[in-house]
């Protein structure tokens, strides 16, 4: 990363934690302001608990989560809401709501009681199907939805949201590779044009080294190493890890690294 710009969240010794078992142990990390920050890290390590902390969904055990520089449990729900927009690993709706029904909840924290709703959620609403490529499924009920199109359809319902910050954990699953590049290139440009911080999670250590500014190995309930991908795309580092052999390669269109896994160590 060139010079770092401010953390528009700061994660300060957090422990996050399941009962009596803790997943993650007073794990520190800032998420620097307009920048494309992905997490990766195998099965379990607690990727999805972090996300769902930040955006206030898990209580932690102990430390804290900042958002430029105010600590998270200040906000009222619906102002944290209209901040941070997740998109969860295996969300739920009911089956018989329609695509536009589903989307036009991502304008929930907008609203207020002498105002349910305005132009302006008509045209995020709008913005978020076209950018997702939803419009022509919007009158479907979610439950006849094949798993891209549901997939797509809740990312538009986050995008609906118009927050500064947008976590969303393993967007691309389900999605074919033209809509895998559709949603990543969409996110890309929010980054780019909007300035808009972006949280991922994704299991493609290819596509996370493409389109990270920040790449954050999380493993045994730390951050293992954090930096550009050109640092942690090493097949030491790989090795330690995601316990697998690598070749590390440069992907000759965009100079990013590239991984190809050969054998478990
Ligand atoms: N509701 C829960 N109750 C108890 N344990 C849980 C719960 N949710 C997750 N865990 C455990 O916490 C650990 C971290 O899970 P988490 O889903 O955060 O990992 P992850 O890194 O996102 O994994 P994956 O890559 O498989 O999606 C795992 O050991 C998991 O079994």
């Amino acid at each position: 990363m060139d010079d770092a710009p401010a953390s528009r969240i700061e994660v300060r010794e957090l422990t996050l934690a399941y009962g009596g078992d803790i997943v993650l142990d007073a794990l520190n990390l800032p998420i620097p302001s307009g920048r494309i920050t992905v997490l990766a890290g195998p099965n379990g390590c607690g990727k999805s608990t972090l996300l769902r902390a930040i955006r206030r969904l898990h209580a932690p055990r102990s430390g804290h989560v900042l958002l430029d520089a105010e600590d998270i449990t200040t906000l009222n729900g619906k102002a944290l809401g209209r901040r941070i927009g997740l998109l969860a690993q295996s969300p739920s709706a009911p089956q018989d709501m329609t695509v536009e029904e589903l989307v036009r909840l991502g304008r929930y924290p907008h609203q207020a009681m002498l105002q349910p709703w305005s132009p302006r959620d008509d045209a995020a609403v709008a913005a978020a199907m076209a950018g997702t490529g939803v419009e022509a499924l919007r009158r479907r009920p979610i439950g006849s939805l094949s798993g891209g199109q549901l997939q797509r359809a809740w990312i538009a319902m986050v995008l609906a949201q118009e927050t500064e910050v947008i976590c969303l954990d393993e967007p691309v699953n389900h999605l074919d590779m033209a809509h895998q590049l559709d949603c990543l290139e969409l996110v890309a440009r929010l980054n780019r044009e909007e300035g808009r911080t972006i949280v991922l999670v994704l299991h493609d250590l290819n596509l996370a080294a493409r389109y990270a500014d920040q790449l954050v190995f999380v493993h045994r309930g730390k951050v293992h190493r954090r930096g550009a991908p050109e640092e942690l795309m090493t097949s030491e580092g790989i090795a330690e890890v995601f316990e697998v052999d690598a070749a590390i390669l440069t992907d000759p269109v965009h100079q990013r690294p590239f991984c190809i896994p050969h054998r478990r160590v």
